[in-house]
């Protein structure tokens, strides 16, 4: 472990990315890797076949990159902490922590909702943000949270504070980039409900609180040289999406995407493939993390002739929910790690 930590500290990019084995976080490896193939990239993942698999897709496009893996499944605190016990053995520091791994479970897709919509003024604004037409099942988790909380946020919290030594360390900044979307709306959270047990829109509730806490994050741990900042990369097709209509057959999606590439002349954040999605998290990669506005959230958006480029958009949040939001779940973690201890 020491020689694996001294060749860590010999300077190459530390970057770990969850949710890294599909979709947008497996588009940003292979572009990260594009971009500089000395990093040494952690690919954070719950299932280590599919692990397995995106490292070897990553190898065939980047013969001799350094690319782990790492077992975490973000709504299990026990996952979390074992990861983050590995992560501190490994490396001796951590550049970009990219924290993307997030799940929309049971979604019910309101189709008179949606056709409402379509025929109505706001008919832009629902397929950008897919505002009104969108519901979600919760589960349980097996430490008694709500499975889209635990996993899109709450684990996430938990992996930034297990490795605040690896984040903040004198004389250098890092990053922590959240993937985030603009389908977080503040109305679907509330601070006395912070897990979403009481509504059927978990999913924007646990993307709201993402926002709030990057802000907190900023607030608190700005000073120590952490600088944490939240993307949304647009409406892409992935597993996450293609489980919105799963009678959906694959030949029906490939002639429904003309119509989507239509609608992308009306609407930019129809970034549509994982590669567009990640340009904003790229983008965070090389920018100077002080320079960053806290506030803004940062859209990969593509254009109707398919050209990238991002945007950032000040977000709805305030001061001093997102400390209270802080303040919640660092009693939350208080709670959990008192449990642990006497278990
Ligand atoms: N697609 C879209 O239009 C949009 C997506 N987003 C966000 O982008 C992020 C990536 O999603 P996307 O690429 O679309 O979807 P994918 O389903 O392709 O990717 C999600 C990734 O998260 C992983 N994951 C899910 N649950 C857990 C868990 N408990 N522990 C660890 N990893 C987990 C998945 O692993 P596994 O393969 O094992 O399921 C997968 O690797 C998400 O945060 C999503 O909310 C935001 C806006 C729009
Ligand atoms: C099949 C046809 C013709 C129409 C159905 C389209 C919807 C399934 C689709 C339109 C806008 C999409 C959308 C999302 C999901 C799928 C849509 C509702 C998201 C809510 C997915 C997750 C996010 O985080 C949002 C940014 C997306 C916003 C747009």
């Amino acid at each position: 472990n020491k020689l694996l930590k001294l060749q860590s500290s010999k300077m190459n990019k530390v970057v770990l990315v969850t949710g890294a084995n599909s979709g947008v976080g497996l588009a940003l490896c292979e572009r990260l890797l594009g971009e500089d193939p000395g990093l040494q990239l952690c690919l954070a993942c719950r299932n280590m076949c599919r692990a397995q698999a995106a490292r070897a897709a990553l190898l065939a496009s980047h013969p001799g990159a350094q690319v782990g893996l790492l077992q975490l499944d973000t709504s299990s605190v026990t996952s979390v902490l074992n990861a983050a016990k590995e992560v501190k053995l490994r490396y001796s520091q951590m550049d970009y922590l990219y924290l993307n791994a997030g799940i929309m479970p049971n979604p019910q897709f309101d189709v008179k909702a949606f056709f409402k919509g379509v025929f109505s003024r706001n008919v832009v604004n629902m397929l950008a943000t897919g505002e009104g037409i969108l519901k979600q099942k919760d589960s349980i988790t097996a430490d008694g949270m709500q499975e889209v909380f635990a996993t899109n946020l709450f684990g996430h919290f938990l992996l930034v504070r297990e490795l605040e030594s690896l984040l903040c360390q004198a004389g250098r900044t890092s990053q922590v980039i959240w993937t985030s979307s603009i389908n977080a709306q503040q109305s679907a959270f509330s601070l006395e409900d912070v897990q979403h047990r009481q509504g059927s829109q978990p999913y924007s509730s646990s993307k709201y609180a993402t926002d709030l806490l990057s802000v907190a994050l900023n607030t608190h741990l700005n000073s120590q040289g952490l600088y944490s900042s939240v993307i949304c990369p647009g409406f892409v097709m992935t597993k996450l999406t293609y489980a919105i209509l799963p009678a959906f057959p694959d030949f029906l999606w490939s002639l429904v995407m003309p119509l989507f590439w239509f609608i992308r002349i009306f609407t930019n954040t129809f970034t549509l493939t994982p590669y567009n999605g990640a340009e904003a998290l790229l983008w965070l990669f090389h920018q100077k993390p002080e320079s960053l506005d806290p506030y803004s959230k940062y859209h990969s958006l593509t254009s109707g002739r398919g050209a990238n480029h991002i945007q950032p958009r000040k977000m709805d949040v305030d001061e001093d929910l997102s400390q209270a939001l802080y303040v919640k779940l660092l009693e939350l973690e208080h709670g959990v790690r008192k449990r642990r201890g006497t278990e």
